[in-house]
Formats: structure tokens, sequence, C-alpha cells
């Protein structure tokens, strides 16, 4: 189907000049001799191998300078009289020099003309007007020019608003550089501004940022996925497989001083489970002699607990795979998490201040201290409420697992470890809370050693931090009672929950809003494909030329507009402004006119995005049979 034989089709249609005035509309346009149409391998490497081994197109002689170029698979000869009729391409003002249009200079052919009855308009190659072309019409027809504008602004009085006025106010967008310093605004060009109503943000305060997820996010998120797939290096001596888990990698030097866990050494690794493909993390104890299996009981109660504070167990299972007899305990890996011991007690290398090399004291935000006793209470009082104990509340095992967000590791794996013993569960409990209190005051002190001089540490607590945190400390370290639980935590610090609350609701907006952002990626995404179901497509339905002609034609000279655009100096314009900026206009199908021009320079195309919206619809419904 002929782009122009669409009855509802505004698009106008400007050739190269004829050589005669009289025949706007040449018949070299309407051929489709392939022998007359010149080779493509002409045009893309400057020779074509098959030309005296029987290839039908056309080749120019060797010597000519300046082949002529072929035809651009323009569908349709001659222009309807609903396209002569429709809105057309004039410069506001004949007389002066008409601005340059969107299109760079270099796709803009020698000269254009407006082919309308017998008067033509000239363009030079930079798309200003042609004052010498003016000149000479005017000699032949001194009236016509002034006498054409007023035509066109007669036959439609839209006219007078021409889109392309408003190039010369035109500027690089404010954010080009800001998106991204990858997309250098260098070799400007002009741009069409944003419409931001075509995107469909929650919170258009943020919207510099809108484009995709924020940096912070995105790093974060990508660290996390190599973290992930990092591999160990060569040379561990690991085993290659162990109950299911491969490619084992470990998260803590297995060299120089280790501390215990209790009476046993330990170590963490990440590996990959082969029936889920997901990263777990081993906790394995080295030399462990399982004597019962009824040890493993309390695992399979971990492995039902569920809470956000509260790094997962999965399974525990007994190995020989590491030559020795081996407990490992399996949990949920959560990359890039560090223990609180490294984020906020560990001392920090020293760095210059003021000029001098001080060292780094960093003494705990209250409410970062707050948000963490809120969520490590929550933990507690889940696993009190389903039985257990977590028996080691402590700033090794306590990890950081994001922003503020920290989770207790290792559970379970003291009970399976202390099983013969045997221990009350009431007591136990009561002593996760003197862990628990404990552990506030190392954050607060910065110190692990803080609780062997109470008295002084609890000072300093006082110095540093409101009462209620110091009534939080002193409660948790007192003696057991049956009346000492977490829920009366609970109850002594009611306003810092609420607050706790109101941020992870923040925090939850912030994640949609960046997922909004995503969706909007998506849909360009689903636009981008179909220009690759599209674009360049070899044959359709035994035609050869589909790609090439009808609303696909269209399509292909859309796609150099957004992508093959170059400067002034010919280098590819590669801002991704631009390419947002006209497939949310596509996608929209806004009426806008855009000039398209052919890959020959020898035809322009003034079309709407929303016509070629539906010459993309109609192309790739065709494909998708629907
Ligand atoms: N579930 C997990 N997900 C991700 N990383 C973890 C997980 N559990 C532990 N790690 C990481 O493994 C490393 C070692 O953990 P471990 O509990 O042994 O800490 P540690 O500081 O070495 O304590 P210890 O001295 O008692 O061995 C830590 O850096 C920790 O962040």
């Amino acid at each position: 189907m002929s782009f122009f034989s669409r009855p509802s089709s505004s698009a106008v249609k400007i050739v190269a000049p004829s050589s005669s005035h009289s025949e706007p509309s040449s018949p070299k346009f309407a051929r489709k001799d392939s022998t007359q149409r010149q080779c493509r391998n002409i045009m893309i490497y400057g020779s074509c191998k098959f030309q005296d081994k029987g290839c039908i197109y056309y080749h120019p002689p060797l010597d000519s300078s300046s082949p002529v170029p072929p035809d651009s698979p323009t569908p349709s000869a001659a222009l309807p009289a609903q396209a002569v009729n429709a809105p057309v391409f004039v410069p506001k003002n004949p007389a002066s020099p008409v601005p340059a249009p969107a299109v760079p200079s270099s796709h803009i052919g020698p000269i254009f003309a407006l082919s309308t009855g017998s008067s033509e308009y000239h363009y030079d190659e930079s798309g200003a007007y042609d004052s010498q072309a003016q000149q000479s019409d005017m000699s032949a027809n001194p009236e016509g020019v002034a006498n054409l504008a007023e035509h066109f602004q007669a036959l439609d009085p839209s006219m007078n608003m021409n889109p392309y006025d408003q190039v010369g106010d035109m500027h690089l967008m404010d954010y080009d550089g800001a998106m991204d310093p990858f997309y250098s605004t260098e070799g400007a060009f002009a741009h069409q501004p944003l419409d931001y109503h075509l995107y469909t943000h929650s919170r258009p305060e943020a919207l510099q940022q809108r484009y995709f997820i924020s940096d912070n996010v995105r790093e974060e998120l990508q660290r996390r996925s190599e973290a992930t797939y990092a591999a160990p290096p060569p040379g561990l001596n690991l085993p290659e497989e162990t109950q299911g888990y491969h490619s084992l990698m470990p998260l803590e030097s297995t060299i120089g001083e280790r501390r215990k866990f209790g009476n046993w050494y330990s170590t963490v690794y990440k590996a990959l489970n082969s029936q889920d493909g997901i990263a777990y993390v081993l906790r394995r104890i080295e030399n462990y002699r399982l004597n019962s299996q009824a040890a493993f009981s309390s695992i399979e109660s971990w492995s039902r607990l569920k809470h956000p504070n509260v790094i997962s167990v999965k399974e525990a299972f007994t190995t020989r795979a590491f030559n020795d007899n081996s407990l490992v305990v399996v949990y949920e890996y959560h990359p890039t998490a560090e223990t609180v011991f490294d984020a906020h007690i560990k001392t920090k290398a020293p760095q210059f201040q003021n000029g001098r090399l001080q060292a780094q004291t960093s003494r705990i935000a209250e409410r970062t201290l707050w948000s963490y006793i809120v969520q490590i209470a929550g933990a507690i009082k889940t696993v009190h409420d389903a039985g257990l104990a977590v028996r080691v509340v402590d700033p090794t095992k306590i990890l950081v697992t994001g922003n503020n967000r920290v989770r207790v590791s290792s559970c379970g794996i003291v009970d399976v470890l202390m099983f013969e013993a045997r221990q009350d569960i009431a007591m136990l409990q009561q002593e996760d809370l003197v862990m628990f209190g404990r552990l506030i005051l190392s954050l607060c002190c910065n110190n692990l050693g803080a609780v062997n001089n109470l008295q002084k540490s609890l000072e300093n607590v006082g110095r540093n931090y409101p009462q209620e945190i110091r009534n939080i400390i002193v409660y948790l370290m007192q003696k057991p009672s049956p009346l000492k639980t977490i829920r009366q935590v609970f109850d002594m610090m009611k306003p810092q929950m609420l607050q706790e609350f109101d941020e992870s609701l923040n925090a939850v907006d912030q994640l949609e809003s960046d997922l909004m952002s995503e969706l909007e990626n998506g849909r360009i995404v689903r636009l981008l494909c179909k220009f690759g179901f599209i674009d360049e497509r070899p044959e359709f339905a035994r035609d050869p030329r589909w790609s090439e002609t009808g609303d696909r034609y269209i399509v292909k000279l859309f796609r150099d507009y957004v992508f093959h655009q170059v400067d002034q100096n010919g280098q590819p314009v590669v801002n991704i402004s631009h390419v947002l900026t006209c497939l949310n206009k596509l996608d929209a199908g806004v009426d806008e006119r855009i000039m398209l021009v052919s890959r020959d320079e020898q035809s322009c195309l003034v079309v709407s995005y929303r016509e070629i919206k539906l010459c993309m619809e109609s192309a790739f419904s065709e494909l998708s049979g629907r």
C-alpha cells in the first residue's frame, strides 16, 4: 500500500527539483524497474562484485564522479489531491532567510524544491532559503514567491503556525549533560523540547532524575549483581560440589588470625544451588561431629520463620567434602552485606582532615541507631513469639544489607551445636535481651568492650544520645525476670516506631517511583523491538522489498531520523534525549510534524508522529498476523 494513497494522510512530499518547472512530479519517481535503480552495493561499498555477473541493478559508469543517486523507494509517484491541500512546509517569511529545520543539515539534499503548481521554494544545503534561487525565480516571476506564500496561507490557516519557526528558539535541553556524561552535548543540534505530559510521573518535583532509576539504587543493585556472580580466585582447594551446592567462594579470609564461633572455627561461603541456580550462604563449622539427628529439629522451625529482619534458614547438613566432618547451615544470601561491627565499630583507616591525618571517629547517628533498635527488636519479638531464641545477638552476626537495613544472621546454628545442653527456652530468651542491651551499648560507644566498664559507658551514652536509649540499655541489661520481655521495649520507644514506620513508607514510595521510570523504559524498549522487527527485514510475504516500501519505508526513515542524524560536522549525534523525545512522541502519537529525508537526499516527507505511529502499527500487525 502506498503511503501517499492514505486518504487521511497529511504527509507532504518534498522532492528534488526537476529540470522542468512544469513537471514537478518527475516521472523518475514512478520508475520501479530494477535495472534503473542503483545497485545498493555501489551505495554501500562503492562497487558491486556482481556487476558483470548478472546483477540486475543499475551500475553508474566508473568514471562518473558523482553518480546519479537512485530513486528513493517512494511508494507512489504522484501526489494525491489531499496531499497537496494538506498543511505544507512553508517558511514563515519567504522574503527573509528561513531558519534551518530540525533535521541536521547533512540530511538535506543540495537543493529542494517544494513543487506545487508551477512555483517552487528553494532551500540550500543548510535548509536555509536560497536567495539566489529566489532571485532567479523572482526575476522570472517577480510576484511569484510572495503570492505563493499567500496562497498557502489561504489553503490552510494553521500554516501561520509553522512548527519549524521555533527552531531558532530551540536549545539543548538542560538535562542533557546531567542525565549521563556518556551522552555528550557536543556538536549541538536542535532538539524538540520535551513534552512532559508524555511521562506519567508520580512525583513531578523529581523530574530531572526520572528517566531511569536513581543512580544510587542502580549502582547498588549492580554491585549486588556483580557480588552474586563473582567467581572465587583459583587455587583455594575447595570442594567442587557439596550436597547440591557448587561454585563455593569464601566471604571472609581463611588465612591469618581467625576468631572462633563458640568452640569451633567457622567459615562463610557463597555457593550456587544446582537445583534453583540461586546463590546461598553456607556457614560451615569445622570438625563438628553430629551425635544425634534430632539436633537438626530446630532447623525445621527456623526454616519456617520469615521476617524482614531475620536472614532465613534454608537447610542444614553434615559433609565430608572439606576433608573433615563439617556441619553446614544454609542461609539466604544478601550480596554486599557487611556486619554491624565492620560498618560501625571497626576502627577505620585514618584520613586527611584539615590537612592532617586523623583517626576516623564515626559515632553512629541517633536516627540510624533508633532504626536498628526498632528493626532488631522486631526480629527478636518474632523469634520469641515462635518459641525460639536468637542466641547470637552480636555486632559480628547482625548484617547491614542495605541502606539502614539490618538483619539477624546465623540463626539456628547454636541450637544445633548446643543441642545436648538442652537449655530452658525462657532463659535463652532472657539472654537474648541482655545481648541486645550489650549490642546497643557497643554501638553507642563504638567499642565492643564497652560492657566491661558499664558505669562509664552509660555516662558516655547519656552524653551523646537521648535518655530513652540509655533507659532501654539499662532495662535490657538488668537481671532476668518473667516481666522482662521484648514487648516492654516496644512500649519504651513508641514515637521512634512511628517514625520508622513513616520512613519505611517513604522508602516504598521512592522505590515505586523508581519502578515507574523503569516501566516507562519498558515502553520504549517495546517500541525499539518493533523497529527491530520491521526495519531492514530481508523478506516478508515473498516480497524482498517489504521493509523498504509502503508504511515500512516511513518507519525506516523515522528510524534514521531518530538514530542516524549527524551534526554539522558530519559527526553522529548520539544524544539519548533526542531518542527519548522522539520515541515518546511516537508512542503518544502526537500531531507534531517532522521532516523525514530519504537516504539519497532526493526527497523529503513531512509527517506527523501520529502518522508514523499508524505506519508502525500497521506494519507490525502485518508481521504479527493480527
Ligand atoms: N547471609 C549472608 N549474606 C551475605 N553475606 C553474609 C551472610 N552471612 C555472612 N555474610 C558475610 O560473611 C562475612 C563473614 O561472616 P561472619 O559471620 O563470619 O563475620 P565475621 O565478622 O568474620 O565474624 P567471625 O569473626 O565470628 O567469623 C561477613 O563479611 C558477612 O558480611
